[in-house]
């Protein structure tokens, strides 16, 4: 059984169709990111994963349950850190750790948790005394409290500096090692290369997209490129390489783009042919250059008006 099965949802506000059409599978254990530009469907879609909003049309499960009419059943099992969440304010961060703990039969080690993401020196601070980051890692802590089996995580490490960054990211993958289902929506690119599993591309409210990042890339048809300058180059020199696809020369700038071997066999070809090339690279697509191919928008573009 999948952990989070997501069929044909559909959830409108008024007249905005937040989410059209949505399905994803969720397999124990897994890591999945949900990517997807400003606007695109992702917080309304965890959200009603996470049983915060009532779905339309379509059908959700979550560990088996529904997570409307099983909502209490589900909050026991179901760690849930969404955008923007608003805590009491004047109680400190170990008071609101030990109070969150007091809702689950087998908490997390508050300390641990606290430790965890980095906040110990400021578990006698106030939550609306607390920095963004902190406001921010201390909801990641409160997710994680009741030891749930999977976690919903809506962006989270937007804000946060490198250092808090890579620490929430040990953190996720610990949860991993020990089998914990994860939800990641993100715009970072480099976050969801070293965590997710598989990837969800969400655009317009509708999936498009259901793939491994290496998956995507291959998807979305991209190739490899090699670069590099050569005075006067014929291009005729790279006709017999079967991986070669295409050849681009401006001025002295020569890109070649295919796939297999190619930095390797343009190489040969070139040294062959004695061409003097200079400022050789490689380019492997990116994710990035994926979600360019697949919406018509790069992951810089999407967070544009953040
Ligand atoms: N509470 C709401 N009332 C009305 N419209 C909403 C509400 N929440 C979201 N929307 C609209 O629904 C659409 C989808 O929004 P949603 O927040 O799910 O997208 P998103 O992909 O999470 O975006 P972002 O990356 O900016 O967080 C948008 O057009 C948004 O303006």
């Amino acid at each position: 059984m999948p952990a989070i099965e997501v069929t044909h949802l559909h959830k409108r506000y008024r007249n905005v169709v937040a989410v059209d059409d949505v399905s994803l599978t969720v397999e124990a254990g897994e890591i999945m990111g949900v990517l997807g530009r400003n606007g695109a469907g992702k917080t309304t879609t965890v959200e009603t994963i996470a049983g915060v909003r009532r779905p339309d049309r379509g059908s959700v499960r979550v560990l088996g349950l529904d997570p409307i009419r099983q909502r209490a059943a589900l909050r026991q099992v179901l760690g849930v850190q969404l955008q923007g969440t608003y805590l009491h304010g004047a109680l400190t961060v170990a008071e609101l750790v030990h109070l969150y703990r007091t809702f689950y039969p087998n908490p997390a080690d508050g300390a641990e948790l606290i430790e965890s993401v980095g906040l110990t020196e400021h578990r006698d601070q106030r939550f609306e005394k607390l920095s963004g980051g902190q406001q921010q890692r201390l909801s990641i802590a409160l997710a994680l409290v009741g030891n749930p089996r999977a976690v919903i995580l809506d962006e989270l490490t937007t804000g946060l500096d490198p250092e808090a960054r890579r620490k929430i990211w040990a953190v996720v993958e610990q949860l991993r090692d020990r089998g914990v289902t994860i939800l990641l929506v993100s715009h970072l690119m480099e976050e969801v290369e070293r965590l997710c599993d598989r990837v969800a591309l969400i655009d317009a409210g509708r999936d498009i997209a259901l793939d491994s990042p290496a998956g995507l890339i291959k998807q979305a048809g991209l190739t490899e490129k090699v670069t590099f300058r050569a005075r006067s180059f014929d291009p005729t020199v790279l006709d017999r390489i079967a991986m070669v696809d295409d050849v681009e020369v401006r001025g002295d700038q020569v890109t070649v783009s295919g796939s297999g071997d190619l930095l390797q066999a343009v190489s040969s070809a070139l040294v062959t042919a004695g061409v003097v090339a200079t400022e050789t690279r490689l380019r492997q697509p990116t994710l990035d250059d994926a979600f360019l191919s697949l919406t018509g928008f790069t992951f810089t573009d999407s967070t544009e008006d953040r």
